[in-house]
């Protein structure tokens, strides 16, 4: 054999070996799917915000503390059904996953853990979940917290999601639940406070979860699902964030107007608010290709601190 063709035959060859690794590592990836994949499927960082509200509900729905087992097995059942809700989401979603860069390296999407798995790991958190709080809560919670459950991975998911460009206002609602879950979980009824704290969280989703569709438009037009910026174009989404930020900034008032919380509230949501709406007007009138994503994250912060407010506000002595 001639030199060249040696050269070219060894090139081949190792061409041939990193192909088969390659094969070798992702059949190994398949397989071996790390306690990390099944963490990374309950999306940890979403349910603790949910929890958080679900904490705060508790505490607003008593002028003492949180009897303990309230507390421990109230925040486990509703952070295992959320946990088990999402898993869910990830299944069925996995295709749409796969084609979004946001989302192609999911578990599920990926392939490192398989349908059968995601789905036995999602029955077995909600079933802990429910029986949580079915023996240790109250069967009204369990049974809310159930609903919200289906609200979120059967009605947003399955159907909502790929329906209608309003499928994050309706679906929101699962997701503006657990201070309610929270409140019932206390008291075993449903209280107006209760239900102001999810209109509070009801009317932040929108322009949370719009100025990320905005950022990732191309994502969600390659994945053909009918997000608001796809069907209505971003100029429209804009205007309805700016005004359902306007619509929170007024729902933020409520309770301070019906006495649940004091002044400490009253200023401190309404500076967060101040700067949201900055954002959301900046965001309509003067972007910069980084507003869309400013807003977003600071949607985040923007709700846990404003229902960490929420929570001093409730234990100030004044
Ligand atoms: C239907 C309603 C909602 C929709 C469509 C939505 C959508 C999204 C999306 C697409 C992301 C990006 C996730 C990623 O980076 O992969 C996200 C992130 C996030 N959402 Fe929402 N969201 C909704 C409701 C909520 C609610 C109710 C909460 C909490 C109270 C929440 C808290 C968060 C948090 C904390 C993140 C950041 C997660 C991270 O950094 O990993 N979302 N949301
Ligand atoms: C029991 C209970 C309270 C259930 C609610 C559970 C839950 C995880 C709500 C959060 C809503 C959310 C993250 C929506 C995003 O879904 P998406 O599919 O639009 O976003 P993705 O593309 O990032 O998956």
């Amino acid at each position: 054999m001639s030199r060249a063709a040696e050269l070219k035959s060894n090139h081949q060859q190792a061409h041939t070996n990193s192909t088969q690794t390659a094969q070798v590592v992702n059949a190994t990836e398949h397989m071996r799917a790390s306690w990390r994949d099944y963490y990374e499927l309950t999306k940890p960082r979403v349910v603790m915000l949910l929890l958080l509200t679900a904490l705060v509900g508790m505490c607003l729905a008593t002028s003492t503390w949180v009897e303990p087992v309230i507390l421990v097995a109230g925040m486990l059942g509703i952070g295992l059904l959320s946990s088990a809700a999402a898993v869910i989401n990830h299944v069925v979603d996995h295709k749409i996953d796969s084609v979004m860069a946001r989302t192609f390296n999911r578990p599920v999407a990926k392939g490192k853990v398989s349908i059968r798995n995601a789905l036995i790991f999602a029955l077995a958190l909600g079933l802990v979940g429910f029986v949580a709080l079915a023996v240790f809560v109250n069967m009204l919670t369990a049974w809310l917290t159930l609903l919200s459950l289906v609200g979120y991975a059967v009605i947003y998911t399955m159907y909502l999601k790929r329906a209608t460009p309003q499928n994050i206002v309706i679906g929101g609602l699962a997701g503006a639940a657990p201070p309610l879950l929270g409140w019932t979980a206390v008291t075993g009824e449903i209280h107006a406070y209760g239900l102001l704290l999810v209109l509070i969280v009801f009317t932040w989703t929108p322009p949370h979860f719009w100025a990320l569709a905005i950022h990732r438009e191309k994502d969600y037009a390659k994945a053909k699902i009918p997000m608001l910026p796809n069907t209505h174009g971003v100029d429209f989404t804009k205007t309805c964030i700016v005004l359902y930020t306007l619509l929170l900034c007024l729902i933020c008032l409520l309770p301070y107007l019906t006495g649940m919380s004091g002044m400490f509230y009253l200023v401190g949501s309404s500076m967060l608010n101040a700067y949201f709406m900055y954002l959301a007007l900046k965001l309509k009138y003067r972007a910069s290709p980084t507003t869309a994503m400013t807003t977003f994250k600071f949607s985040i912060l923007h709700l846990m601190v404003l229902f960490v407010v929420l929570l001093i506000d409730h234990y100030l002595p004044i």
